[in-house]
Parts: structure tokens; C-alpha cells; sequence
């Protein structure tokens, strides 16, 4: 079943002509939003956000906006974004009737409320190695297949921390923690080959209609709440080529790890969702081993569509 699905709906970024897409969002009406959520991404936000620009605003008409949700940064991510081109928006100042979580899922959730396209596309800021081609590779099959409801980017993921450099070692949450659940629970989205992957689109309608992790949890879930609501077939991915980003040290992994098991067991075996778990890591101290205990929060977002 997963390779059926692999064949029918596995695209490579190459499969579309940039000025094709460009004809059919003008034909066709559609408006495309790039958010990119930030924190303390003042090092590589800029090059994002500038060559996307450049490449796909002022060389030609695919993008309608590109929005930085600054997630909290205490560096200059914010105006390094908006020296680069983007509006930028601090995720806490968006509707803050609406109150304030720490995390990415938070950002992505509130730019639903400063953002107008139609399709919706997602990127990171901490890209070291990437190109433009991520975005048309994304609108593909959503400019050009109405059944396909959400894509995900899928990439070779290098593991490079400056001691150790190797091919397709990176992805740690991803093969340790996401793909054994996927496995466990959800084997008919084991065809996708990145399910964590920080580079996708989605309709703005059905994003609006999804409930959304405040943290790292937005990916699996979004993944598992379409396929259980439209059938794996609204999915499709696009082999993107390859991507390296900032790696985080594996404790902070443990914290997003948390976040994706906690998501999964919520959708999986329902139950009361906590809103923090607390997660004891043991760190060099005085004297030896020390305990540190970490609020992680795994708190969800209701779907936006009844909040505008
Ligand atoms: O509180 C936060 C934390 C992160 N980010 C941004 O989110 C993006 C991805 O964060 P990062 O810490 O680089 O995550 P990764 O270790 O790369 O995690 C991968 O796996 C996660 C779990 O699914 C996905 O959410 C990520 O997009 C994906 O890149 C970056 O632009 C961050 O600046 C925020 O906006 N707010
Ligand atoms: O997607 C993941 O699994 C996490 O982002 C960790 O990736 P890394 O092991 O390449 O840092």
C-alpha cells in the first residue's frame, strides 16, 4: 500500500517549468503566501528571504507575499527579515486576544491571521544549503492537481555539526522517533520520505481547519489529521534535491521529540491532551550527573477558521 502511493503521488521539483506555474496561478486566480517562522535566525533568515525574493517576487510573479513570523527572538532576526524584504510580524503581537505560546507550530498558526494567499507555503530560516527551487517544487502539484490538498518537500539530509560531515545522516527526530511511530500507528504514511520535513504547503482553507500543535508537532500532525480526514491520497511530496540546516544538540531534540510523541499518542489513543510535559534530562554538573527538568509544552491551537 505505502509503494502505491509512493508511485502515484511522488513528484521531483524538475516535473514543473517555473514560468508554467507562473501562467497558471495568473489564469487560474490564485494567491501564494511564503511564511517562514523564525527564531534568533538573524545568521541565515536574510539569505532566505532575499533570494526568494529576488527569484520569485522581483523575476517573476509567484509569490504574493513573504511573511516572517518572528517567534520570539531575542537577536536581530527581526530586522535583518525586514532588510531582506519580508513584512515581519512578532508572532505575539498577532491577535494577542488570542494570547501567547512559545514554539514554531505558534508562529505558523498566527501568520493564518496576517497572511491572504490561497496556498500557503512553509520554510525554514535556518537553511545552509537550498534553493529557490523549494517553493515552485512545493506549488506544483497544488497549482496544478485540485485532489491534492497538502505536499511535503522530501530532500537528502546531511549530518554536518562542523566535527562530523556525512550523507543522509541527518534527521534524528525524524528516524528515531517519527518514522518508528509512523511505522507503529500510521503505516499508510510511510511512503513519505520526509514527514517532519519544515519545507511544505497547504491550502489555506484546510490549514484553516486543522488544529494545530503550538511546537514542533505541526508537521506530523498536519499529516495525520489530513489523512485521516481526506485519505492519504490529498497528500503528495516532491523530492527537492538536497538541504542541510543548523542542527540542534540532541537534549533540545529530546524537547522536540516530546512535542511529535505527544501529538501522535493524542491522535492515536485520544484521552485528555496535556498542555506541558515535564521532561527530566540529565546534564554534566558539579560533582557529576545533573538533573534538569524542562516544561515542554505541547499545548494545541484550535483550527483558526472560527477565530477570524
Ligand atoms: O520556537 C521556535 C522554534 C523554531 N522556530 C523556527 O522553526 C524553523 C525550524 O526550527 P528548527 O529548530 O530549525 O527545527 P529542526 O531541528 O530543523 O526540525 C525539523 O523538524 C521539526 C519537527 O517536525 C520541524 O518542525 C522543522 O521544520 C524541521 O526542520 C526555524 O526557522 C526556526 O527558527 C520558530 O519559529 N519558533
Ligand atoms: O528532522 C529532524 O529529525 C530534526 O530536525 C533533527 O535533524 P538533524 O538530526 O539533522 O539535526
Amino acid at each position: 500500500m505505502p509503494d502505491d502511493w509512493f508511485d502515484a503521488a511522488t513528484y521531483r521539483w524538475q516535473e514543473w517549468d517555473l514560468n508554467d506555474l507562473v501562467e497558471v496561478k495568473r489564469t487560474s486566480g490564485t494567491t501564494v503566501s511564503l511564511v517562514v517562522p523564525a527564531r534568533n535566525e538573524a545568521a541565515t533568515v536574510g539569505d532566505v528571504v532575499a533570494r526568494v525574493r529576488e527569484a520569485l517576487v522581483d523575476t517573476v510573479d509567484l509569490l504574493d507575499e513573504i511573511v516572517v513570523i518572528d517567534s520570539d527572538s531575542d537577536d536581530d532576526t527581526y530586522e535583518v527579515a525586514a532588510g531582506a524584504g519580508a513584512r515581519v510580524h512578532r508572532a505575539r503581537d498577532i491577535r494577542p486576544d488570542l494570547g501567547s505560546y512559545p514554539g514554531k507550530g505558534e508562529a505558523m498558526w498566527k501568520a493564518q491571521f496576517v497572511t491572504t494567499g490561497d496556498l500557503i507555503v512553509f520554510m525554514d530560516a535556518d537553511l545552509t544549503d537550498w534553493d529557490t527551487h523549494f517553493v515552485p517544487g512545493l506549488l506544483g502539484p497544488l497549482l496544478t492537481r485540485d485532489d491534492v490538498t497538502l505536499v511535503k518537500g522530501f530532500y537528502e539530509r546531511p549530518f554536518d555539526d562542523g566535527t562530523r560531515s556525512e550523507a543522509y545522516e541527518g534527521g534524528r527526530v525524524t528516524e528515531l522517533v517519527a518514522r518508528p511511530l509512523i511505522a507503529r500507528s500510521y503505516p499508510r504514511l510511510a511512503w513519505l520520505v520526509q514527514p517532519l520535513a519544515g519545507e511544505w504547503a497547504i491550502r489555506r482553507e484546510w490549514f484553516e481547519a486543522l488544529t494545530v500543535p503550538t511546537g514542533y508537532a505541526v508537521e506530523i500532525a498536519a499529516l495525520i489529521d489530513t489523512a485521516n480526514a481526506l485519505g492519504p491520497e490529498a497528500i503528495a511530496q516532491v523530492d527537492l534535491g538536497r538541504r542541510a540546516h543548523r542542527h540542534q544538540s540532541l537534549r533540545d531534540l529530546g524537547a522536540m521529540a516530546t512535542q511529535v510523541i505527544t501529538a501522535v499518542q493524542a491522535r492515536t489513543y485520544g484521552g485528555e491532551h496535556p498542555q506541558v510535559v515535564a521532561l527530566r534530562q540529565y546534564v554534566p554538573g558539579e560533582g557529576g550527573i545533573a538533573a534538569a527538568e524542562r516544561e515542554v509544552v505541547t499545548y494545541e491551537r484550535p483550527p483558526a477558521r472560527g477565530l477570524r
